[in-house]
């Protein structure tokens, strides 16, 4: 039975490009406050179904439903946080003007925004330890500091729904620390959170619920009962595994 004031509900989706489908029937729920990780190798289908629940793509059976809405209604409420490396680094744009386009979608593009917004984005960019950074040029930042500045984009946004696509890529250990607090925070006030990522270690840390993804769905619950050699051998093929003990420390992209 569908649950009424989820986040998320994906309910026998499948998403195709051109037709030929990537993600088959996948089935997941998240309730708010919920994080969880997306975890397939390279190409599996993890940045498509972001780009699903976004209203980016369509699927092509089966419903995707955001905050009880489609995905393009939703959107408004729905933050996404690319990789850091998407952007480009050359547009001469500051850190803080970064961070206030996550109020355009508040406000309406047409309006500019105020005293509040600003107030908010400042409160965002403190959040994830760069406050200090705002009037610098955008792209003179390390990865790992953009890759905080596109979080605090979305924090400015206040999302009920976060989507990370591959965050702790490239990132130095001080930027991660502080991208897992402000995620911890996110969660904190009640918004669901999912995060697509290679990093085992990470999702254990920062997640409730693994959801393994390869062309369909290998497994979904709490990382515990999910992220074991068996389901990820399943997802990945033995040969990506590096196991100490009974324990998967590496999985390879
Ligand atoms: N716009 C597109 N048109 C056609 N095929 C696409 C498109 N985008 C992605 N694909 C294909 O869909 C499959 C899933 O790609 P996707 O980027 O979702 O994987 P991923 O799990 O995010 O991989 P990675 O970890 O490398 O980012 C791949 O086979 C990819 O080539």
């Amino acid at each position: 039975m569908a649950d009424a004031g989820a986040a998320l509900r994906i309910d026998r989706a499948t998403v195709a490009y051109d037709g030929t489908p990537v993600l088959q029937d996948v089935n997941a729920q998240v309730q708010p406050g919920e994080t969880v990780a997306l975890i397939g190798p390279n190409g599996a289908g993890k940045s498509t179904l972001i780009k699903a629940v976004l209203g980016l793509v369509p699927v092509a059976s089966g419903t995707i439903t955001v905050l009880d809405r489609s995905p393009v209604a939703a959107r408004r409420d729905v933050a996404y946080v690319p990789q850091a490396d998407t952007l480009d680094p050359e547009f001469p744009i500051s850190v803080a003007q970064v961070v206030l386009m996550g109020r355009y979608r508040r406000v309406g593009w047409l309006r500019r925004p105020g005293r509040t917004d600003r107030h908010i984005a400042t409160e965002a960019l403190d959040q994830v330890g760069l406050a200090d950074r705002a009037k610098a040029r955008f792209g003179t930042l390390s990865g790992g500091q953009r890759q905080r500045v596109l979080l605090a984009r979305a924090i400015a946004q206040r999302p009920r729904l976060l989507l990370l696509d591959e965050p702790f890529n490239g990132v130095d250990a001080l930027s991660q620390d502080a991208l897992l607090t402000a995620i911890a925070a996110l969660k904190q006030q009640g918004a669901a959170v999912v995060i697509s990522t290679h990093d085992l270690t990470l999702a254990h840390l920062a997640c409730d619920t693994a959801c393994l993804l390869n062309g369909h769905m290998y497994g979904f619950g709490p990382v515990h009962d999910v992220l074991t050699p068996d389901l990820l051998r399943a997802t990945y093929g033995s040969q990506a595994l590096e196991l100490r003990g009974d324990r998967v420390i590496v999985a390879r992209p």
